[in-house]
């Protein structure tokens, strides 16, 4: 039986067949080369006290739609102006309803570094991502081989972008360090069963290197949650739902980062 991760993984590869049909692996390299430097975004979540990745989500497959969000650039302010160390914006369009407009949008309102989460699986995806000014990338274990992981989290190096290196269970953290990653997420849901397990962090944390960038990842309601992730050795949370959902993402991403900092 397909997961829900390899029901995404083939969207993505075919909705990849389009964009190289519009622009071609050639051009996207150029287009990557003429951009702006990105951001140092690794050395940004090393800072003291913890960081905030605010996302611009507007669905997933587990919840459904979340927020509308007319205006990503908008939102993406308010995360910035309540602290955040770093935008994340889903780009994948048949289950997150996201887009590389979006990324583009979001690029020009901010000065933080920016996140395109995706599910990359292709090299081609680093050089558009690049090209549409993203400083960070999300690579995930789970759907990556171990060559593939390792090749493309050093080609996201090259273009001068950070990897967000996703894991989800001892396996792939091992793989995750194994690959060098620098950064590392623990995401607490499953992309397989979509199941939340909020002790992952918890219990996967050990086995990443002290000098590594910690991030938890998913299922994030509030300041209690937060401060518990930065009690367990988070340098970084990454919250979609509670910041989309919520009346004022500013206070809500200032609340987050509070919380970890007396944790
Ligand atoms: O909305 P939440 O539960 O706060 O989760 C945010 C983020 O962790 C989640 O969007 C996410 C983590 N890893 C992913 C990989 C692909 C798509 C989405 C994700």
């Amino acid at each position: 039986m397909p997961t829900v991760l390899d029901d995404i993984v083939a969207g993505v590869r075919e909705d990849l067949a389009d964009a190289r049909a519009l622009v071609d692996r050639e051009r996207v390299e150029q287009l990557a080369a003429a951009a702006a430097p990105a951001l140092d975004a690794e050395s940004a979540l090393r800072a003291p006290g913890l960081a905030l990745i605010a996302e611009v989500k507007r669905a997933s497959p587990s919840k459904g739609a979340l927020a509308t969000i007319a205006d990503p650039a908008a939102l993406a302010t308010e995360y910035e102006a309540g602290g955040a160390t770093a935008v994340s914006v889903l780009t994948e369009r048949r289950r997150f309803k996201g887009s590389l407009d979006d990324l583009d949008s979001v690029r020009k309102a901010v000065r933080i570094p920016v996140l395109r989460k995706d599910f990359i699986v292709d090299d081609y995806q680093l050089f558009e991502a690049r090209a549409h000014g993203a400083d960070l990338i999300l690579l995930i274990v789970a759907a990556l081989e171990q060559d593939d992981l390792e090749r493309m989290h050093g080609l996201a190096r090259e273009l001068g972008m950070t990897a967000l290196v996703e894991v989800h269970d001892e396996d792939e953290t091992r793989r995750a360090v194994d690959a060098g990653a620098t950064v590392i997420g623990v995401n607490a849901r499953n992309l397989k069963t979509l199941a939340v397990d909020p002790d992952t962090f918890g219990r996967l944390a050990p086995l990443i290197p002290d000098t590594t960038v910690k991030v938890a990842e998913s299922g994030i309601g509030g300041p209690a949650d937060a401060a518990r992730f930065a009690s367990e050795g988070a340098d970084a949370v990454l919250v979609g739902e509670a910041l989309v959902r919520g009346a004022d993402p500013r206070r809500a991403a200032h609340d987050l980062i509070a919380a970890g900092a007396t944790a």
